[in-house]
């Protein structure tokens, strides 16, 4: 039978909620500790455990027909390879840092300077854009570290709360792009292959829906069900069934997950009462 092949991070960030997101969307994988390759039981799906930084060049030459991987290493790495799908987590941002007691307010004011990255692709393309020349010094890991080892004026890295830009005495000063886990595509994947990815985003997208939104139970007064139902979004228009108590009816709805603090406010101060809020696992329309 033909299978899906698709790279997943070996291990690190991406790992776990890589592997929740294919479990929530009904993929079961047989996973032995220590393994590379592993099959999906109930879908044509192989997954093989992979180094971040090495699948884009696996999405290339088509070793690899998907991958769940980070949207900056894509802009490094892999300008031609598809996004279908992003996945919401491992959120973070690339960013230039310079010493907390740097004049350096922007990218321009690091001309003939030196910056420490490990994305130097990023940096180059930001740098030729801006017309900005400065000598990139490439490092692996630990980046934060090379302005205080008098290695570098300023770096260029993933910073996601902060912390560690604020412990190594940095500060941010311009965010290059934003990034989070994707779904993406070799350019080499066949047709057959495509449709399982099809597959898989119709899925995804159920599944995304429903994070982005919760379910609504609320009890209200008969006469009080007009001002409830104009507050309510919903799908469509809510359901509503009538409760043994008389003159008393149930609602169900379904509100985003933004605005559903305030929504509940309004919904009280129009009269609604005992109201659930429940997560949605899937929203399929
Ligand atoms: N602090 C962070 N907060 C949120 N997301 C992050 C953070 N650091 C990295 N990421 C995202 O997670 C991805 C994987 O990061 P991680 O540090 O696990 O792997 P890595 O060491 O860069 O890669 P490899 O698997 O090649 O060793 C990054 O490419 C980025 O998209
Ligand atoms: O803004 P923060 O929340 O502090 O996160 C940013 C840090 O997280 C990542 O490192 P990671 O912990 O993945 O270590 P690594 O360099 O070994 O990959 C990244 O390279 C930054 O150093
Ligand atoms: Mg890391």
């Amino acid at each position: 039978m033909n299978k899906l092949k698709i790279a997943v991070q070996k291990s690190g960030r991406l790992n776990e909620d890589s592997l929740r997101i294919l479990k929530q969307i009904g993929i079961s994988i047989d996973n032995g500790k220590d393994q590379l390759k592993a099959s999906a039981r109930n879908f044509p799906l192989e997954v093989f455990y992979l180094r971040n930084g090495d699948i884009p060049q696996y999405l290339k030459d088509g070793v690899v027909d998907a991958a769940i991987i980070g949207e900056n290493v894509l802009i490094e790495k892999g300008k031609d390879i598809t996004i279908v799908e992003k996945l919401g987590f491992s959120k973070c941002r690339v960013s230039i840092a310079v010493p907390k007691s740097s004049n350096a307010k922007n990218l321009k004011d690091l001309e003939g300077k030196r910056i420490a990255t490990s994305y130097p692709n990023t940096v180059n393309q930001i740098l030729e854009k801006d017309g900005v020349k400065a000598n990139l010094h490439i490092i692996n890991g630990s980046v934060e570290i090379a302005p205080n080892i008098g290695l570098a004026d300023g770096i260029c890295d993933i910073v996601s709360s902060g912390s560690t830009l604020f412990k190594n005495g940095l500060k941010e000063i311009e965010v290059l792009l934003k990034s989070e886990a994707v779904l993406a595509t070799s350019p080499k994947i066949s047709e057959e292959n495509q449709a399982i990815i099809d597959k898989i985003q119709f899925r995804l997208k159920s599944v995304l829906r429903g994070r982005e939104n919760k379910y609504v139970l609320l009890n209200a007064p008969n006469d009080k069900l007009d001002r409830i139902i104009n507050i309510l979004p919903g799908m469509n228009s809510p359901t509503i069934l009538p409760l043994a108590k008389e003159g008393w009816s149930s609602l169900h709805s379904v509100i985003n997950k933004n605005d559903f603090w305030n929504v509940i406010d309004e919904l009280k101060a129009n009269g609604a009462e005992g109201i659930l809020v429940c997560p949605i696992e899937n929203m399929v329309l």
